[in-house]
């Protein structure tokens, strides 16, 4: 279907002889922001692993933008066009705010090496070119203040912006969110949910987001799937998802 962005099949991953996913099956359409949950140890990082190729499935088919991404490196997963921030932030903590995102953008620069080595005129268009863009990322997730700071430097909440700054600097056509809101307040989460929905229309994305936050998931996600011991237990909207017996069960203690 030409408007599916992601679809797994019959996926699994097995480490030794325990199934950390099995039986997997979820599809992404275009556009669409998906949430995945479940509790702890369900296998959502690793259904991330396998999405960007940190994991290879050990069945099963993955196919992102008509083609399959089984066997493909993470770098060349990335360049197709799928970009993720991690559940533990990974940032170039010695680098600064703008330099963690600037080399995200150096995926997509078009001078050679010569030519950089060189400084000729198209390297110095494109590093002015990436600086500009760096900034007007940094000033999304207001950053821009912080640009010459080391990225360890920043408060946790920022360091979880700026990953996601410069995931989006890759140009993704999927952005994986693993726990964009971990260790947040309130407030942080709030605003942390209006920038993801802004920026999902704002560059025509499709997002996939791991949340233990419930009130994030249900109130910006369409469509979420419940993972529980690696298998999809359920699927469907915030609505569906909060009524669904299995769900109270397994994920929500009945609180529900
Ligand atoms: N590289 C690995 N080697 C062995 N076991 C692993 C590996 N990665 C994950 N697992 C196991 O697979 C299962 C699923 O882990 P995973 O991290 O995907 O869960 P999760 O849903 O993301 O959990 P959490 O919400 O705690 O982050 C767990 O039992 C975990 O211990």
């Amino acid at each position: 279907m030409a408007s599916e962005l992601l679809k797994a099949t019959d996926v699994s991953e097995v480490f030794g002889g325990l199934k950390a996913v099995s039986d997997f099956n979820v599809h992404i359409d275009r556009g669409e922001l998906v949430g995945l949950i479940g509790p702890n140890g369900a296998g959502k990082t690793t259904a991330f692993n396998l999405f960007t190729g940190v994991y290879q499935p050990t069945t099963g088919e993955i196919v992102f933008d008509g083609k399959s991404i089984v066997g493909l490196k993470p770098y060349q997963i990335t360049q197709r066009g799928i970009a993720r921030t991690f559940q533990n932030i990974r940032l170039f903590s010695e680098l600064t705010v703008l330099d963690n995102v600037k080399i995200a953008f150096h995926f997509h620069v078009k001078y050679g090496l010569l030519e950089a080595v060189c400084r000729a005129g198209r390297y110095f268009r494109e590093e002015e070119e990436i600086e500009a863009e760096s900034m007007k990322l940094l000033e999304i997730f207001h950053l821009e203040k912080q640009a010459g700071e080391l990225a360890k430097n920043l408060p946790y909440g920022a360091q979880r912006r700026l990953e996601i700054a410069r995931a989006l600097a890759a140009k993704p056509k999927l952005l994986l969110l693993d726990e964009p809101a971990a260790g947040m307040n309130p407030q942080e989460t709030k605003e942390l949910m209006e920038m993801i929905s802004w920026i999902r229309r704002e560059f025509g994305l499709t997002i996939l987001l791991i949340e233990h936050d419930m009130s994030l998931v249900m109130g910006i996600c369409e469509r979420i799937y419940v993972l529980e011991y690696g298998t999809i237990i359920a699927q469907g909207t915030p609505e569906e998802i909060r009524k669904d017996p299995e769900v109270i069960r397994a994920y929500l203690g009945g609180e529900a």
